[in-house]
């Protein structure tokens, strides 16, 4: 069967124009004017674009004594229904656990999903185990990327030298070394500090992680990448201090990427004040939220290709997991949602106020990350020979965001009562219609693993620009090199 998009205008990271798209087999088969197909969707007055890829998810993620709640069923629908057509998950192996044995648990779980997935490897401990076993997963399993938390301490934080470790052995490899940049340690002193001076509320979450701890934490990253040679990725970038650092080793050229999360663009820190505790619970995550400045200098880096990618970091819990922490916030389980809403909200605070051109837009949501993690143009463009998970934008449909009509499985929303103009009219998983004029018809399962390559295009360039650049010995006549 095929299926044809009409009358809708095809926006990509780099082109705006009026096409028909034709689908068959759940991949494009062809874009031009006048196309005929057995279903036919109308896009008039609609922009067809590339389904939006969220690299950043923790669907049902075991983290502080719980899992959150949203899982690949629920996670995928509600992505699907904000115009997301992949998510990228981390598969987190506990203490001592082998990668590809967390590997097979992740494989289990992501069996619900209903569009296509791919995961990162967190790397949570370091040893030979895991240094002999990174080969297998690059090159094996699909998997070329790998997250370190720098924070988290007595959980999944590792420390210099394990973070020198493997980003060497993904240099070797051609991985891409991916960062939660905050100084753990310092993190645990003032949360200690805090609670001493009886600061044991929310709000004392964003005292406890201010920007320098973060604005550290991504430099420290940065330098020990390039010592390495290996490519960074910084996820959740939510300050000035982390972004400046980024913008600064991008102009020295250094291959850096970092992510900004559509909740830090859009929401700030007043929301911990709030006087309800369950109001600034539930918003509890790290990075906090941070202030205006901060969210204008992010915007910015979007604008000027500073930062690259734009995120959620879903990993949703109930306000009953949230009053856990009840009495001590470091216990309240960090992470928000946002699957459903990254696109709508990304559109009506970026485009429809004029800090983002349409093909930014796609480039941030799509394209720029299917090209760093080496997926692209399989995914992340429209183009003849891709999979066609796609996006029909409706301009003018707009929707006040509530708890109450998302798919997410939690009982609340961090952007209740944000208003949005600009949502999907269908989006479409490797063809298959998943939501269709306001209609979800997900299919749990439908979702496909993305095996992504290692070596891509910025690992060769940079270990081309290492080799040639590494420490040589000076030749001098008379005397032998090795000193015998
Ligand atoms: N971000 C957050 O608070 N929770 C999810 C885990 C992480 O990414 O740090
Ligand atoms: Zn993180
Ligand atoms: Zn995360």
């Amino acid at each position: 069967m095929t299926t044809v998009i009409k009358n809708g205008t095809i926006v990509t990271a780099d082109l705006t124009y009026k096409a028909d798209v034709l689908i068959e087999d759940g991949v494009i088969t062809e874009i031009g004017p006048d196309l005929k197909g057995d279903e036919q969707l109308d896009a008039t007055g609609c922009y067809v674009m590339p389904g939006g890829i969220d690299p950043h998810t923790h669907l049902e993620m075991p983290f502080m004594g719980t899992y959150s709640t949203d899982n690949f069923e629920s996670g995928t629908r509600a992505a699907l229904s904000g115009g997301t057509t992949m998510v990228v998950d981390f598969v987190l192996p506990g203490q001592g656990q082998g990668f590809v044995d967390a590997m097979k648990a992740w494989h289990n779980k992501s069996t619900l999903a209903s569009c296509d997935y791919s995961f990162h490897m967190a790397v949570t401990w370091w040893g030979k185990e895991l240094f002999d076993e990174m080969p297998t997963v690059i090159n094996d399993h699909g998997i070329n990327t790998f997250k370190h938390f720098m924070a988290y301490k007595g959980a999944l934080m590792v420390n210099d030298d394990e973070l020198y470790a493997s980003f060497s052995r993904l240099s070797e490899l051609g991985g891409i070394a991916m960062v939660h940049a905050e100084n753990g340690d310092v993190v645990a002193e003032l949360q200690a500090k805090l609670l001493a001076e009886g600061n044991t509320g929310p709000e004392a979450h964003a005292y406890s992680r201010p920007p320098q701890v973060e604005g550290e934490a991504t430099n420290r990253a940065i330098m020990i990448a390039d010592m390495a040679g290996v490519p960074l990725y910084v996820v959740h970038t939510s300050c000035e201090e982390a972004h400046e650092a980024i913008r600064r080793a991008k102009q020295q050229g250094k291959r850096v990427w970092g992510e900004p999360l559509i909740q830090h663009l859009t929401l700030d820190e007043s929301e911990y004040f709030n006087k309800d505790w369950d109001h600034a619970a539930r918003r509890v995550m790290s990075p906090p939220f941070r202030n205006k400045q901060h969210q204008d200098s992010l915007w910015a880096g979007l604008q000027s290709g500073s930062l690259s990618v734009v995120a959620t970091d879903h990993c949703a819990f109930t306000t009953e997991q949230k009053r856990t922490g009840l009495g001590d916030f470091t216990k309240i389980p960090n992470g928000t949602g946002g699957l459903e809403d990254r696109m709508p909200m990304l559109w009506t605070h970026g485009v429809n106020t004029g800090r983002l051109t349409m093909n930014e837009f796609v480039a941030v949501t799509s394209t720029n990350i299917a090209k760093i993690l080496n997926c692209y143009p399989t995914k992340g463009a429209v183009l003849v020979g891709a999979d066609a998970d796609l996006v029909v934008w409706d301009p003018e449909k707009e929707k006040t965001i509530t708890a109450g009509a998302q798919q997410s499985a939690i009982d609340y929303n961090v952007f209740e009562g944000k208003h949005v103009k600009g949502l999907p009219r269908f989006t479409l998983t490797r063809g298959h219609v998943a939501v269709h004029d306001g209609e979800i018809r997900t299919q749990e399962g439908h979702g496909k693993f993305v095996k992504r390559k290692g070596n891509g295009t910025v690992n060769k360039a940079l270990s081309s620009w290492k080799e040639l650049t590494a420490p040589r010995p000076v030749q001098r006549s008379g005397i032998p090199a090795s000193g015998v």
